[in-house]
């Protein structure tokens, strides 16, 4: 989902001195699901849109999940006025529960090949972004859903005892592979 006065069009841009992403975009080819996993509110006024993580019941990062968020920062990115992104969970207690375990249990090598990528493709998406990026974390968020924070330029979170937040998966051995 995408509320903001007139849409996006997919255009090429060099303002800003921003590098637009392509047209075709390897999210976009990707994405084939309808449901919505992530609400963004653009302000034109004050030029900062808020991403609301909207997947229950944890927001764990599927592949459609990592999807639509890649989805929708390319198509903040190529609007010259947003200038702010900030990134939050509609989903009580929990920014992030990080990868869906269920996309990479059992599955094949291809399948985990294209899951990984898409993680990839995630944090440098938010990494690389020439927008103002903030993590309001107002849950826990442990693993992925840590990296997602730390790939953002700066993190608040809510002061909750009952909130974690670290990199927890190698309790689960899960080893991130080589970048
Ligand atoms: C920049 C350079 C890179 C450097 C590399 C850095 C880092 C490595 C990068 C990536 C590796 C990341 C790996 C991972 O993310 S693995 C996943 C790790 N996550 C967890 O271990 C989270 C486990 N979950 C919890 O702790 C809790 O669920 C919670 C998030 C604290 C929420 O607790 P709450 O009590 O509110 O809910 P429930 O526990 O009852 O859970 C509800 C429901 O959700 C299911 N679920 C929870 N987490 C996940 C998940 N990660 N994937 C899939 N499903 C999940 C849980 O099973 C429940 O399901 P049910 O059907 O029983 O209702």
């Amino acid at each position: 989902m995408y509320a903001r006065s007139g849409l996006l069009s997919q255009r090429s841009c060099s303002s800003h001195g921003r590098e637009c992403a392509t047209p075709v975009l390897a999210a976009q080819r990707r994405n084939n699901s309808t449901a919505t996993k992530i609400a963004v509110e653009f302000d034109q006024s004050t030029g900062v849109a808020v991403m609301r993580l909207q997947g229950p019941p944890v927001n764990s990062l599927s592949l459609d999940f990592l999807t639509e968020l890649c989805i929708n920062v390319e198509k903040l990115e190529m609007d010259k006025n947003c200038r702010g992104l900030i990134l939050t969970s509609s989903q009580p207690k929990v920014f992030s529960a990080g990868l869906d375990i269920m996309e990479i249990y059992g599955k094949s090598p291809e399948r985990c090949g294209e899951f990984w990528r898409a993680v990839q493709e995630m944090w440098l998406k938010l990494y690389g972004s020439s927008m103002v990026t903030i993590a309001a974390i107002n849950g826990s968020s442990p693993a992925g859903g840590c990296l997602m924070s730390m790939t953002c330029d700066y993190r608040i979170m809510a002061d909750n005892p009952r909130y974690s937040i670290g990199l927890n998966e190698t309790q689960l051995g899960i080893v991130a592979p080589f970048w």
